[in-house]
């Protein structure tokens, strides 16, 4: 079973504004209202290529309510720890002259419900894929990845994260199967800015000699470039089109190679492949993108 946590989930509310101006009331000319944080994307997205997955995470609140029932309705099992302070943060994207997010706190995670979610995890299995994705609210400890790979060392499970700074670079002697920075985020780890593709793949390179086995880096409309165990590279451009949201593509990346690895048996052209699709299908997308869109723009590849 494939298994995503998202420590902090959220209501993303995108919203269409004519040149923002701050101090000022601005009107919206567009609104959409999702549900987020980047495990459920990837739940969402593998759902909409029929693959099954748990969702796994804390909510609370009416707000938590909605990420419960919205789950199902998103075609994946919500397997949600509800907490006792606060609420699920709604995240506001405002998409203007430029493209601004604001990113709540969400709830307080006390350590008897952090405790239930390392018994759940605890419970996976030999063949498991599990997805760490995602910040995670602040009153958690900051090595809460760490341990939780830790207790599964020893158990044959893939594990994918997708998060960013000391809370990915503090996973690698862990092993993780896949990672997958951004160009941006990949050069920010090592205190540079990353400008051509042999860079990226040097600085990738360093992640795997930390204990990463698969780094894959997005470039979001420049594509993305992966970096295999074996120590192949692939790069890959992505199909052109029109941007109309790209909150959830990096996620959809992941989902997509997820699932192009798992139908290829491994094969790591496939699953850059799938995952190129789906990470581009969501950009052209204003949600996550739907299977037959994805497999629209795979056909291209
Ligand atoms: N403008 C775009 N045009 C085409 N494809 C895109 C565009 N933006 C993103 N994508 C697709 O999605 C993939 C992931 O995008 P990106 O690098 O922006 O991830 P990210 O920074 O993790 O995104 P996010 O945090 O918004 O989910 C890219 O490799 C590409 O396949
Ligand atoms: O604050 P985090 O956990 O880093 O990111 C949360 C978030 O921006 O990520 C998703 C897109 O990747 C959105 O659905 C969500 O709002």
């Amino acid at each position: 079973m494939i298994y995503t946590v998202t420590f902090n989930p959220a209501i993303d509310y995108v919203i269409k504004v004519d040149n923002l101006t701050l101090g000022q009331v601005n009107r919206t000319t567009r609104e959409y209202i999702f549900c987020g944080g980047k495990g459920i994307n990837v739940s969402h997205l593998l759902a909409n290529l029929g693959v099954d997955s748990v969702g796994l995470g804390f909510i609370a609140g009416f707000t938590g309510d909605v990420i419960e029932s919205g789950a199902k309705e998103l075609g994946f099992k919500p397997d949600f720890i509800r907490v006792r302070e606060g609420m699920t943060r709604i995240n506001v994207k405002v998409k203007s002259n430029e493209e601004s997010e604001i990113n709540g706190l969400g709830p307080v995670i006390h350590d008897d419900e952090l405790e239930q979610m390392f018994k759940k995890l605890d419970e996976l299995e030999d063949g498991d894929i599990l997805v760490l994705a995602g910040s995670i609210p602040a009153t958690l400890p900051s090595d809460v990845y760490e341990r939780i790979m830790g207790r599964l060392q020893g158990k044959d499970i893939r594990i994918v994260v997708d998060a960013t700074k000391d809370l990915l670079l503090n996973v690698l002697k862990y092993h993780p199967f896949l990672i997958k920075p951004n160009n941006h985020e990949l050069g920010e780890m090592f205190d540079v800015v990353l400008k051509t593709n042999d860079e990226i793949v040097e600085y990738a390179k360093k992640l795997q000699e930390k204990g990463a086995r698969n780094v894959l880096v997005s470039m979001a409309g420049d594509g993305a470039i992966l970096i295999t165990e074996e120590g192949e590279v692939h790069i890959t451009p992505c199909p052109k089109g029109e941007v109309k949201n790209s909150v959830g593509a990096g996620d959809s990346m992941v989902a997509g190679f997820i699932t192009g690895y798992l139908r290829s048996n491994g094969d790591y052209n496939e699953a850059l492949k799938m995952g190129t699709a789906a990470g581009s299908a969501t950009a052209f997308s204003e949600d996550v993108a739907t299977g037959e869109k994805i497999m629209e723009l795979y056909k291209t590849l």
